[in-house]
């Protein structure tokens, strides 16, 4: 229980505290770490240093150098704002260092390193193969033996809130004789979950999967955006290139992997049997039961299930440092698109519409296939905590501009 007064079932209860970075008026341009509890965000600096605690980590523009400096002192903080939100002998010097949600600007929360992108949806990498690849075999021979990804842009990700300019490229259907070139007339979304690293690794170093909480952070919701007219034609054989790299956009909240202990289940059956290092049977498994749920103009879409997801974030983690490649605190890895196997929890246009030929239908009486310019698109999520409580994500979302 916290001394402030928020309701009985927030998802931003005291066993959420996501972290964020905020400005606001009273310290105009200044970017702060915050706390979100409730409808309120507690600036996490000014509120270590009223209690007198130390206040370096919380006292930065970025949530990298808490992030760098890993888990043991993650914990260490968490404790520290869970005491100062809980104990009321705190109030006094603590109150003062909460704003209301509504009077702060959010940040991209963190400096992102290297942005990588999954596939790990066996709902959404079949339904992508009979759409792409009509003829052949949905999934690929290598799809249930690794978690197949690629490289992004880390560059454009983006925080929840920045409008996506509708991008050009180089465009050409099937029937077409030669490439065209202009705007993309199939922009389309992708939901997924994003895994934040903090503590790096050493080069030459594989992290294996029982390592999975002594990098990562925290998790927040991603929007793939994606150019299927552009995808379609550039990504063979090198994969996703320009078609997914103008832009990827995060939630402002960070939730901490400690907050989600009572949503982690069991990962689906597995048919085909991993190799060592993927061999998650007996372990601790890393499924996450997220209810995701997705809107167009304020109507919702779809509901993906994230516990569905064939790979977990550990596996993932595992596959992408097997090599020896190392980490660097601000890697993002995400889930890749976030599908179950029921129609209205596919997590994009591309499957909710099959390729535009069963077209979205909206309230105002319009339709979408994909993507218009002014659309909206929100994100959001809740994953069980203890006690019956929920764990919001916040949400992601973006407006298309033409
Ligand atoms: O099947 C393909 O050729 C490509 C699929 C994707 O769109 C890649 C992607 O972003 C992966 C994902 O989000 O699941
Ligand atoms: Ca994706
Ligand atoms: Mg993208």
């Amino acid at each position: 229980m916290t001394w402030l007064a928020i309701p009985q079932d927030s998802p931003y209860g005291i066993h959420n505290l996501p972290y964020g970075v905020f400005s606001a008026n009273d310290q105009p341009g200044r970017r702060r770490i915050g706390v979100r509890i409730g409808d309120h965000v507690l600036d996490a600096g000014a509120a270590a240093r009223a209690v007198g605690a130390p206040s370096v980590l919380l006292d930065a523009d970025t949530l990298n150098p808490l992030m760098a400096a890993g888990r043991r002192t993650w914990r260490e903080v968490r404790g520290a704002l869970t005491e100062w939100l809980a104990d009321e002998a705190h109030r006094p010097a603590v109150a003062p260092c909460l704003l209301p949600l509504a009077e702060v600007e959010l940040h991209l929360p963190f400096e992102v390193a290297d942005y990588v992108d999954f596939y790990a949806s066996e709902h959404h990498a079949s339904n992508l193969g009979r759409i792409f690849r009509p003829g052949s075999e949905p999934l690929t021979p290598n799809w249930k033996h690794l978690p197949i990804g690629y490289h992004g842009r880390a560059g454009t990700v983006v925080v929840s809130g920045t409008p996506v300019v509708r991008p050009s490229g180089q465009r050409k259907a099937p029937a077409d004789a030669a490439p065209g070139f202009g705007k993309s007339r199939r922009l389309d979304i992708e939901a997924e979950v994003g895994f934040v690293v903090g503590a790096p690794s050493e080069l030459g170093t594989a992290v294996p999967m029982s390592a999975f909480r002594e990098h990562v952070f925290g998790v927040c919701l991603l929007n793939d955006w994606s150019a299927r007219d552009i995808q379609a034609w550039e990504y063979v054989p090198l994969g996703p290139f320009l078609g997914k790299s103008f832009a990827t956009s995060v939630s402002p909240w960070i939730v901490p992997l400690d907050a989600l202990e009572h949503a982690r289940v069991a990962p689906p059956a597995r048919d085909v049997e991993p190799l060592g290092y993927l061999d998650d049977r007996g372990g601790e498994p890393w499924g996450l039961d997220l209810a995701i749920e997705v809107s167009l103009n304020g109507h919702r879409i779809s509901r993906p299930p994230f516990a569905t997801m064939y790979w977990t974030a550990a596996q993932q983690l595992a596959h992408m440092t097997v090599n020896g490649a190392s980490l660097r605190t601000g890697d993002l890895f995400a889930s890749g698109t976030v599908s179950g196997p029921e129609v209205d929890t596919r997590g994009a246009l591309i499957e909710l519409t099959w390729n535009g030929e069963n077209p979205v239908k909206l309230p105002d009486g319009t339709t979408r296939t994909f993507l218009e310019d002014g659309d909206e698109v929100v994100m959001t999520a809740t994953a069980p905590g203890p006690d019956g409580s929920r764990i919001g994500f916040g949400e992601v979302t973006g407006r298309i501009l033409p």
